[in-house]
């Protein structure tokens, strides 16, 4: 089967999370983590922060690998690194989504992700928990 390299960025800014939802293609409508495949020759880190900044025209700072999910699609396998970032720089622009939001933890399961997504959620409620405690 196919294999699809994606890096997606978990934005993290206080207690919240940045999530984007799909505005083409086939997944359409489902909400995701920004980011996108990685192009040759570049590392995970510069293909993040190029798709942010394609996607959503802010710089990020590219922090913890929070996880790399390996799922397999109808047509594809799906191998997608996360990362825990920041906002360095810039107000997002939605240039390819139909919305965005900033969900707390709360809020979390409160959206439709695309299937891959699920089992990051869980990691993501921990993470957001530990901010609770510190
Ligand atoms: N960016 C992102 N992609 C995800 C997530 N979860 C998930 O299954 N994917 C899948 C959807 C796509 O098949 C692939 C990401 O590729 P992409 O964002 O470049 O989207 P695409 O397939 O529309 O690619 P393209 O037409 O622009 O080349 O990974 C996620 O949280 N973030």
């Amino acid at each position: 089967m196919r294999i699809v390299n994606v890096v997606a960025a978990v934005i993290k800014e206080g207690n919240k999370i940045f999530a984007t939802q799909r505005g083409y293609g086939e997944l359409k409508g489902c909400w995701e983590f920004p980011g996108g495949k990685i192009e040759s020759g570049e590392t995970l880190e510069e293909a993040l922060k190029r798709e942010i900044k394609e996607e959503l025209d802010i710089i990020i700072e590219v922090g913890e690998l929070l996880d790399t999910i390996e799922y397999d699609y109808p047509t594809f396998h799906l191998s997608m690194s996360c990362f825990v970032c920041k906002i360095v720089s810039g107000s997002y622009v939605l240039k390819e989504h139909y919305d965005a939001k900033w969900l707390t933890k709360n809020e979390l399961r409160d959206v439709d992700w695309l299937p891959a997504d699920i089992e990051l959620i869980d990691k993501i409620d921990i993470l957001l928990n530990e901010d609770v405690l510190s």
